[in-house]
């Protein structure tokens, strides 16, 4: 039998929408059962997989505070598949700097420390075309350049400023010069791979190349398999 995923989208506040119409557009490219919003545990415990969308990670944590899926979330993203955009990546962090005085919860799933708006304010919010290697074997009808290079969407984006784990793969850095005050050789970290987890700093939902949301569903499908 084909092995098919549903996956759930946290619908309690930001741009889920935006992932389930990405999500959407793979229906008959990759095997996926079913998209669908999560805001309760019964609903949580009824996907393989979970995206954690961008909006306010602060909201977004307190929101699932009061909701009483704080817990479940913590579970489930410490072992199953599940991708943070944006806030989404502050939530599956073990720390944060640069957070509301008194700090925030966090699911501490990725071993990292992340920077909240490291890139400044809303209107600091900019675009950036890059080659990116792990999309290399995902062909891309839509959105792409002729040299694939994929348009990232950087909105009060936070970045990864360190790293506690050697398991974490880095994914994409942004070049130098970004969202950074003094020089250096190496440009900050802004998607990660880790075990079950996907963590990216970007709103790949914002654009019509889907391949970010396709690299996480395969990423689901390929999960528990040998
Ligand atoms: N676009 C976003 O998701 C912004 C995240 C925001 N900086 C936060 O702290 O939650």
């Amino acid at each position: 039998m084909v092995k098919t995923v549903r996956i759930g989208v946290l619908a309690l506040q930001g741009a889920f929408i935006e992932h389930i119409h990405s999500l959407n557009t793979l229906r008959g490219v990759e095997h996926i059962s079913d998209v669908v919003e999560v805001r309760t545990k019964e609903e949580l415990a009824g996907v393989d997989a979970l995206i954690i969308p961008g909006g306010e990670s602060t909201s977004i944590a307190l929101i699932a505070e009061r909701c009483g899926i704080l817990d479940d979330l913590r579970e489930f993203s410490r072992t199953k598949p599940t991708w943070g955009t944006c806030a989404g990546l502050i939530l599956l962090a073990k720390q944060a700097i640069h957070t509301k005085k008194g700090g925030q919860q966090l699911l501490n799933a990725l071993p990292m420390t992340v920077s909240r708006n490291q890139f400044g304010r809303q209107v600091d919010s900019f675009t950036i075309k890059l080659a990116t290697p792990c999309l290399e074997s995902i062909s891309s009808d839509k959105g792409a350049d002729s040299e694939n290079a994929f348009e990232y969407v950087f909105i009060r984006a936070p970045a990864i400023v360190s790293v506690d784990d050697p398991e974490v793969e880095s994914l994409v850095s942004l070049p130098p010069g970004y969202g950074q005050t003094e020089a250096s050789e190496n440009g900050l970290l802004v998607a990660v791979k880790y075990r079950n987890i996907l963590g990216t700093s970007f709103h790949p939902e914002l654009t019509s190349d889907n391949r970010w949301h396709q690299y996480f569903v395969r990423m689901a499908l390929g999960a528990g398999s040998a």
